[in-house]
Formats: structure tokens, sequence, C-alpha cells
């Protein structure tokens, strides 16, 4: 079976704050300055995002930011929350250049991500990292799941989604049934304008098909077969993937995380 990885033990769970781009990776966050910030406008009081006071109706639901360019994500996060009964309005980010995923661990990249949205939005921002898990790979493709094949982001999202499968299962061709184990492993976190950070984890333990099924998902969901599941995890229903997914699991941990630090 998959272990987590050692990140977990020292970040998930843990918040604390910290001044508004201090964090490590700032430097390579991209050329937005505070003053840029466009979604916040009508969230912040008279400061810069660091100084976001709520100006909406305590009633209206606050706006959260999913720093994440993968409309997927935004419609099981939506999904996730709406189970969740949190009264937020998840907004997509603007337009604007990709921040590099250069940390080593997920927990590190799903803070940069948050970190980045939240400073150029003035809005509570929430992402995640995620990945595939392999024990016949020591572990990767892991944090580079997304690019494992090598193609590049420009490269049109189910094209590198069939290029990564077809390499992963052209790696395991000969790996018998016992070997191949997998998990898909969630960082998320989620970072206020004023610097308050958290991360919480998640993760589905399961092993790979030799054939790809479904077409429900994402990535690499067609070559995996969750514990207990005689069906792919593309071949899951949305609500049955959410139940059981690393970031279903991870979100559903979010939605108390985002309650206790926007008090809502
Ligand atoms: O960074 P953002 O913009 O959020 O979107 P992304 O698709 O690049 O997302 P990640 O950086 O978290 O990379 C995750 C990769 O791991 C794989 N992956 C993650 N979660 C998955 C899931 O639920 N089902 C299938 N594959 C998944 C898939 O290949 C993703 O491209
Ligand atoms: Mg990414």
């Amino acid at each position: 079976m998959t272990r987590p990885p050692d990140e977990w033990a020292v970040v998930s769970g843990s918040t604390h704050r910290e001044p508004a781009g201090s964090g490590p990776g700032e430097g390579e966050l991209g050329e937005r300055g505070p003053g840029e910030s466009r979604l916040g406008e009508s969230y912040l009081g008279e400061g810069g995002p660091g100084e976001g006071r709520p100006v909406e109706s305590r009633d209206a639901p606050r706006r959260v930011v999913l720093a994440s360019r993968n409309d997927a994500k935004l419609v099981e996060l939506r999904r996730i929350l709406a189970v969740a009964g949190l009264a937020v309005e998840l907004v997509a980010l603007p337009d604007g250049p990709d921040v590099p995923e250069t940390g080593a661990t997920f927990a590190e990249n799903a803070l940069i991500k948050a970190r980045d949205a939240a400073r150029v939005t003035g809005l509570p921002a929430v992402a995640d990292d995620s990945g595939l898990a392999v024990d016949a790979l020591g572990g990767m493709p892991g944090v580079l799941s997304a690019r494992w094949s090598g193609l590049l982001p420009g490269a049109g999202r189910a094209e590198r989604d069939a290029a990564n499968n077809a390499l992963v299962l052209a790696q395991l061709a000969d790996v018998p049934e016992e070997r191949r184990g997998a998990a898909f492993v969630c960082a998320a976190a989620v970072v206020t304008p004023d610097g308050a950070e958290q991360v919480v984890h998640g993760q589905m333990c399961g092993r790979l098909v030799r054939v790809p099924r479904g077409d429900g998902g994402f990535g690499y969901d067609p070559l995996f077969l969750p514990d207990g599941q005689n069906r792919t995890s593309a071949e899951l229903s949305p609500a049955e993937k959410d139940a059981i997914s690393h970031r279903g699991r991870a979100f559903g941990q979010l939605a108390g995380v985002l309650r206790e630090l926007l008090a809502i």
C-alpha cells in the first residue's frame, strides 16, 4: 500500500499566520502586485489586500477563489462545498500567468497556488495539488503527475492526460497484479488575504488496471481501480467519486477549515 508522503506529518492540520507575500516561493509568483487585485474589490475595505474587511452583507455568501486552471476541479469543489452546506460563492481564477508549481511536495504546491491567488484577488483562496503515487514507480509520478509524459502545459489537457496514461501503462506493462498498487493523493490549502494558512490532506488507495476504462473524471481516472470497487474512478458517477476520492476527502475537511477561518 502506498504510504502518505513525509510532508503529511509536518504540515497536515497546521495553521499559522504570516504576513501576506512572505512565504516561500514568493519570488516565483508571477509579476502581479498587490495593487492589481480585481476580484477582491467588493470584499475589501480601505486597506489593500492585506487588510481586507468584508463590506458585503453578513448574509451574502462569502466569495472564495479557487486557484486552479482545471475546470473539472471547480465543478468538483462547488459540488463538495454545496453538500457541506457552506455559504460561499466559489469563483474561478482570473486570467493571468500560471504560477509555476515548483514545490517538492503536494502541500508546498497547494500553498504556492493559494498564496498567489489570495495576493492577486484579495479574496480567501483555496487550491489543491494532487497526483498519482504508483508503488512500482517508487511513489512517482507524484508531484510530477500533470507533466509526467513530458508534454508541456501548452498541449491540450486531453492530449496530456492521454500521453500520461499511455506512459504509465507502458512503464507497468510487466508489473504483476500484486504490485500494481497506487494511490491518488491530494493536499488542499486555504490562504486568507491576512495571511492565515492551513493545509489538509486526503488520499484514495487502489490499483492500476491494464486497459483504460470509462470516460468520467479526468487525468489518470480511467486507469485507477479504487479499493473495494469493480469500476475505475472514470466509471464512477461524480457523487460516487467525491465520496471516496482524495480531493473529496481533503475538500470535505476544507469546508470545516473555511468555516473556522472565515467565521461563517
Ligand atoms: O494545478 P491546477 O490548475 O489546479 O490543475 P492541474 O490539473 O494541473 O492539477 P494538479 O497540478 O493538481 O495536477 C494534478 C494531476 O494529477 C492527476 N490527478 C489529480 N487528481 C486526479 C483525479 O481526481 N483523477 C485523475 N487524475 C488526477 C492529473 O493528471 C492532474 O493533471
Ligand atoms: Mg497544476
